[in-house]
């Protein structure tokens, strides 16, 4: 055994599953990576495990996501969770709350204006959301530069917004929320037990 092994007795205590508590990314760790984001979908087994990792945790499984809360939803189907939404602009903390509180801050119309017309003119597609628009380049791939560029510039012209750059998509985003936000707002609040937070 070499020094960077480690044996049975040096091994960390193992944290039974109802002290842990997980954050998931939807796309790409939840549902495989599609073309069309409208077509994203939760594979049956996902969800069955998704179903017993919620009782097994008691509800300690919430999905931190880019897309709007409602899209989550969507794909979620009958699995109902605690969900943020545009990158951490919308919060359901608990499954027992109706709804997201309504944000009141967007991106301005303009911008959508621009983002829109971007999309049409360089056959790429763009996603509105609240607080956030996203070109997604996936079916373009050419186009990758141009559609960061473009995010960069919009950005850079207007101090309330960030640029957000992930999986073929660049995104104008609100500043001032982001999922690291949205994680600690849920670490404060049950379900989560209190030894976890
Ligand atoms: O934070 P996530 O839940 O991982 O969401 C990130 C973005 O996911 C979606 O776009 C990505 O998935 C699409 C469907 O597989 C794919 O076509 C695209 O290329 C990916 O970027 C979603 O549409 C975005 O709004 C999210 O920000």
């Amino acid at each position: 055994m070499d020094s960077t092994t480690l044996s049975h007795s040096n091994l960390p205590p193992v944290i039974p599953l109802e002290r842990h508590a997980f954050f998931l990314d939807l796309d790409g760790t939840l549902a495989p990576i599609v073309d069309n984001p409208e077509d994203a979908c939760l594979p049956e087994a996902t969800r069955h495990l998704l179903t017993q990792l919620v009782a097994q945790t008691n509800g300690a499984v919430a999905v931190i996501s880019g897309r709007a809360l409602a899209d989550v939803d969507r794909i979620l189907g009958a699995l109902r969770l605690p969900v943020s939404g545009s990158h951490g602009l919308e919060l359901r903390l608990s499954t027992a709350a109706d709804h997201a509180p309504k944000q009141s801050a967007g991106i301005p119309a303009p911008v959508i204006d621009r983002v829109e017309e971007f999309a049409v003119l360089h056959g790429v597609t763009s996603e509105r959301k609240p607080g956030a628009i996203a070109l997604h380049y996936r079916k373009a791939p050419d186009q990758g530069e141009a559609c960061r560029a473009f995010v960069d510039t919009l950005v850079g012209e207007d101090a309330s917004l960030r640029g957000l750059h992930g999986k073929m998509v660049s995104e104008v985003a609100l500043k001032g929320v982001d999922k690291g936000g949205a994680v600690t707002r849920f670490m404060a609040s049950p379900p989560l037990p209190s030894d976890c937070r």
